[in-house]
C-alpha cells in the first residue's frame, strides 16, 4: 500500500469511510513517522499514541462517522487538552494537565479525529521562529537549519514533515500563517469570533483565533468546517452561521476567477521583502490574473502602524492575561519553602518559569497600561486599529479580497533574529493589519525563493472566509504544492 503518511486529509476521510483502509492503520502510520523523523524535527512536546489509537478504533468500530473521521491531527500546545500536557512552551506549566478541553479539542473528538499530540511554539505564542519554546526550537523540516516560523512552527512543521495530514494552529498577529508560508503549508486565521477561544490559554483575548492547518487549501477547508461555529462558553463568539469553506475552496480548484476582483496594498508593494519573494508573488499574481482575476491597486495608509499599534495591544492584553501564573494555580511553584512570603514565592515563580520574551512583553504591557501613558499608548493604539478597520472596510468597497506576500522573508538561520527583538517582529508585518481588524485570512504556498518556500497572503472581509478559500485553491491549482527534500 502507498505510503499512508503522504495522502491529503480528503483522501485518507474517503479511504476510511469505504473500509480500503482502517482508522487505526492511519493513525499507526502517523505515529510511526512520528517515532522515525521528530528526533531531527521535534515538531511535538507531547505524543499520546495511546489516546490516539483509541480515538481511531472508535471510529472503526463505527462509533463515529464524518468527513474527517479517522483522520489524525496534531494541536498546538496553547489549547487546553484534558489529561494531557500542556504547557504553552513554558516552564511555568511543566507538568500541568488541564482538567478539560478546549471547544476546538472537543470538536475534533466529536469529528472522530485522533489527537496525535501536542506541537511545539513559542511560549505562549510569542515569537515567530520557536525559538522561544522553553523545550527547544522546531526544525524546519526543508532545511533543519533553519526557523519553521511561529508562534506556530510545531504544528506547521508536522504537516511538512509528514507527521501529520492536519494540524490546529492560532493566530494573534501571525502565528498560523508565517509558518504556513516558511514551511510550504497551508494555514488560515479565521474570522475573529468565528472560532472559539475557549480553553485556549489567553495571550491576546481580542486578537486570538484558533485555526486550520493543512497540506493543500481543501484539506484546511475541511477542518474549519469542522472546529468554526458558534459556541456559548466563549463570549465573543459569532452567532452567524459559518460560511460554506468546503465548497469555495472546490469551486476555486476549477481554476475560474472570472469577475474575481484583487485588492493590491500599495503601501505593502516593495516594502521590505526579499527579492525572492516579491518574485514568486509577482508570479502568483500572475497566474491568478490568467485565471480571470482582475487586479486593482488599493491604498491602506494606515496599515504602517499597524506594527506598533499591535506592540502595544497584544503585550497589554497579555500582561493581564499572564497574572493568573503566579505560582498557587498552576504548574511551577519556586522557593516555597516555608520562609518566604506569598509575594516573594510569586515573584520568584515568574522569574524561573517564564522566558525573555515573555518578560518582555508583560513588562512592556504593564508599562503601557499604566496610569498617565494609558491614554498616550494603549488608548492611541486602540484609535490605530479603528483606523486600520476603517481601511479595510473602504478597501473592500472596491476589492472582494487583498493579497500579498505573507511574510517579507523566508525561513531564516536559527539565532540570526534572536538578538534584535524588532527584526523578529518584521515577521508579522504584512500578518498583523489583519488581526486588528479582525477578518480572515489563509496563506497558501506560491512558489519557491533558493530553494525555500514562499507564501501567499488572502484577506477577506469579516465572516467571508469563503472567499479567501476560493481564491487560495485557485492559486494552488495553477501552482501546485510543494514538497521538502526526503527527511
Ligand atoms: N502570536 C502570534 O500570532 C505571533 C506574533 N509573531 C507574536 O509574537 O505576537
Amino acid at each position: 500500500m502507498s505510503d499512508l503518511t503522504r495522502l491529503s486529509a480528503a483522501d485518507l476521510a474517503s479511504r476510511i469511510a469505504k473500509r480500503e483502509v482502517s482508522a487505526v492503520e492511519v493513525a499507526t502510520a502517523h505515529l510511526d513517522r512520528i517515532a522515525a523523523v521528530d528526533e531531527r524535527v521535534h515538531a511535538f512536546l507531547h505524543v499520546d499514541r495511546e489516546g490516539a489509537l483509541a480515538a481511531a478504533k472508535r471510529v472503526d468500530d463505527g462509533e463515529i462517522t464524518g468527513p474527517l473521521a479517522g483522520v489524525p491531527i496534531a494541536v498546538k500546545d496553547v489549547l487546553t487538552t484534558k489529561g494531557i500536557p500542556t504547557t504553552a512552551a513554558s516552564k511555568i506549566l511543566e507538568g500541568w494537565k488541564p482538567p478539560y478541553d478546549a471547544t476546538i479539542v472537543e470538536r475534533l473528538k466529536n469529528a472522530g479525529m485522533p489527537i496525535l499530540g501536542k506541537t511545539n511554539m513559542d511560549e505562549f505564542a510569542m515569537g515567530s521562529s520557536t525559538e522561544y519554546s522553553a523545550y527547544g526550537p522546531t526544525n524546519n523540516p526543508w532545511d533543519l537549519g533553519r526557523i519553521p516560523g511561529g508562534s506556530g512552527g510545531g504544528s506547521a512543521a508536522a504537516l511538512a514533515a509528514y507527521e501529520a495530514p492536519l494540524a490546529i494552529g492560532t493566530d494573534t498577529g501571525g502565528s498560523i500563517r508565517q509558518p504556513g508560508a516558511v514551511t510550504g503549508t497551508v494555514g488560515a486565521k479565521p474570522t475573529y469570533g468565528g472560532t472559539s477561544r475557549y480553553g485556549l490559554i489567553a495571550f491576546s483575548s481580542s486578537l486570538d483565533t484558533p485555526g486550520p492547518c493543512g497540506r493543500t487549501v481543501e484539506d484546511t477547508a475541511l477542518l474549519h468546517a469542522v472546529i468554526a461555529g458558534h459556541d456559548p462558553r466563549d463570549s465573543t463568539s459569532i452567532q452567524q452561521a459559518v460560511p460554506d469553506v468546503v465548497a469555495a475552496a472546490r469551486l476555486g480548484a476549477t481554476g475560474d476567477l472570472t469577475g474575481v476582483k484583487l485588492g493590491l496594498v500599495k503601501e505593502f508593494a516593495g516594502d521590505g521583502s526579499e527579492p525572492g519573494v516579491a518574485a514568486a508573488f509577482r508570479e502568483s499574481l500572475e497566474a491568478l490574473v490568467k485565471l480571470g482575476a482582475e487586479v486593482v491597486e488599493v491604498s491602506c495608509p494606515n496599515f504602517q502602524y499597524a506594527l506598533p499599534a499591535y506592540y502595544l495591544i497584544a503585550p497589554s492584553e497579555c500582561s493581564s492575561n499572564l497574572a493568573r501564573f503566579d505560582g498557587v494555580r498552576y504548574g511551577l511553584r519556586s522557593g516555597d519553602d516555608g520562609s518566604r512570603s506569598l509575594e516573594e514565592v510569586m515573584s520568584l515563580t515568574r522569574d524561573e518559569g517564564f522566558g525573555p520574551e515573555v518578560k518582555r512583553r508583560i513588562i512592556l504591557g504593564t508599562y503601557a497600561l499604566s496610569s498617565g501613558y494609558y491614554d498616550a499608548y494603549y488608548g492611541q493604539a486602540q484609535k490605530v486599529r479603528t483606523l486600520i478597520t476603517r481601511d479595510f472596510q473602504s478597501a473592500f468597497e472596491q476589492v472582494d479580497v487583498l493579497v500579498s506576500p505573507t511574510t517579507p522573508f523566508v525561513a531564516f538561520p536559527f539565532g540570526s533574529r534572536t538578538s534584535d527583538p524588532y527584526q523578529m517582529y518584521l515577521a508579522d508585518l504584512f500578518t498583523i493589519p489583519t488581526n486588528l481588524y479582525g477578518g480572515p485570512a489563509i496563506s497558501v504556498p506560491c512558489g519557491l525563493a533558493e530553494g525555500l518556500p514562499v507564501g501567499f497572503q488572502i484577506m477577506a472581509p469579516t465572516m467571508a472566509d469563503d472567499r479567501m478559500y476560493r481564491v487560495a485553491a485557485a492559486l494552488e491549482s495553477a501552482v501546485g504544492t510543494f514538497t521538502p527534500p526526503a527527511l
